[in-house]
């Protein structure tokens, strides 16, 4: 099957742990076992990551040197959270897939996503990025620096950034053609860098963090694929989250989906793109499946022995 990956914040972060590269990396050797695994049972994939946590601190860096440093914007950190994240699942799967005899090129393409300079996302931010604060930490930061926190499904304390829709992946074509001759991209990193299109039809980058998952559902439609495989840090969606009375979800058909984002069960920021994404995806062409699970479990929810499955 053609399956577009989309891997969160734990493929590439271990939690609890300093945000070093060392880290990240050791974390993503990890993770690319994982897809080698996809890969090695016949699949074609197509990654897609995430970069809240690592283009928020790439701000903070930014924004701390400033007085040594002019400061790169918002779109170039994000340009830079694709590089030093493809980088690294890039030489990972490399190795991964030479240890197991697989012979496939991987590669990391830097891509642009067009968004509506008028989405609402811009004057109501919700994308979570850079690290977790505590409240008083939080209250801190709102005073000196002005940014907006909110509370992150119950982790602690996070920035937040607009988060527009993603509309059209401009490097589309050149993703067909490395997916067409049976390479597995990295691509659309992070949701993409966010551009807006010019009068005089150029592309310009605007201050956005887009949501990997939704970005991943736009590539899913986009190349055709059989399967949107978003990967988390819990190996089932849930009703009433976190809470003694939680109940774990083997599947869910959009209608109870669209039912249960009304009535506020998924998270907006974390759980209910990904749930959006997978209603989006199934519900654009007959026979497309979306999974929403763990890392781990990836192999297993494709057999239908474990994660949320959304289906029409
Ligand atoms: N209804 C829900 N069911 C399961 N997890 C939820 C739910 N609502 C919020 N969450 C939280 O959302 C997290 C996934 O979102 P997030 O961490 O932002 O994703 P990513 O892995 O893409 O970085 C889960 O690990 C969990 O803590
Ligand atoms: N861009 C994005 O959605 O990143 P996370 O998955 O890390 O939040």
């Amino acid at each position: 099957m053609k399956l577009v990956v989309a891997l969160g914040g734990n493929a590439l972060q271990a939690d609890g742990k300093p945000a070093t590269a060392e880290a990240q990396l050791c974390t993503v050797k990890a993770t690319v076992t994982h897809l080698a695994d996809l890969i090695a049972s016949g699949h074609q994939i197509v990654i897609v990551h995430g970069n809240g946590p690592q283009v928020g601190r790439l701000v903070l860096q930014n924004e701390y040197a400033k007085p040594v440093t002019p400061p790169m914007p918002f779109d170039v950190c994000g340009a830079m959270s694709q590089g030093l994240i493809g980088y690294h699942i890039q030489q990972a799967l490399q190795e991964e897939l030479k240890r197991r005899h697989i012979d496939k090129p991987v590669a990391t393409l830097l891509t642009q996503v067009v968004v509506d300079p008028q989405d609402a996302g811009f004057q109501n931010p919700t994308k979570p990025i850079g690290p977790f604060y505590t409240q008083e930490e939080a209250e801190a930061l709102k005073k000196e620096q002005g940014y907006i926190l909110v509370e992150d499904s119950g982790r602690g304390y996070r920035r937040v950034v607009a988060s527009p829709e993603p509309k059209r992946i401009v490097e589309l074509a050149t993703i067909q053609e490395l997916v067409g001759h049976e390479q597995i991209v990295i691509t659309v990193g992070g949701g993409g860098i966010p551009v807006v299109e010019t009068e005089n039809h150029t592309l310009a980058g605007v201050a956005a963090v887009i949501d990997k998952d939704l970005a991943a559902e736009r590539l899913a439609e986009d190349l055709g694929a059989d399967g949107l495989i978003i990967l988390t840090a819990v190996e089932k969606v849930s009703l009433h989250y976190g809470k003694p009375e939680q109940q774990d979800l083997n599947q869910i058909t959009v209608q109870e989906a669209e039912r249960y984002i009304t009535d506020g069960q998924f998270a907006a920021g974390s759980m209910l793109p990904k749930v959006r994404a997978g209603v989006k995806f199934v519900t654009s062409q007959p026979g497309r499946m979306a999974i929403i699970t763990s890392l781990e479990k990836a192999n297993e929810a494709l057999t239908g022995k474990s994660g949320t499955r959304i289906v029409p």
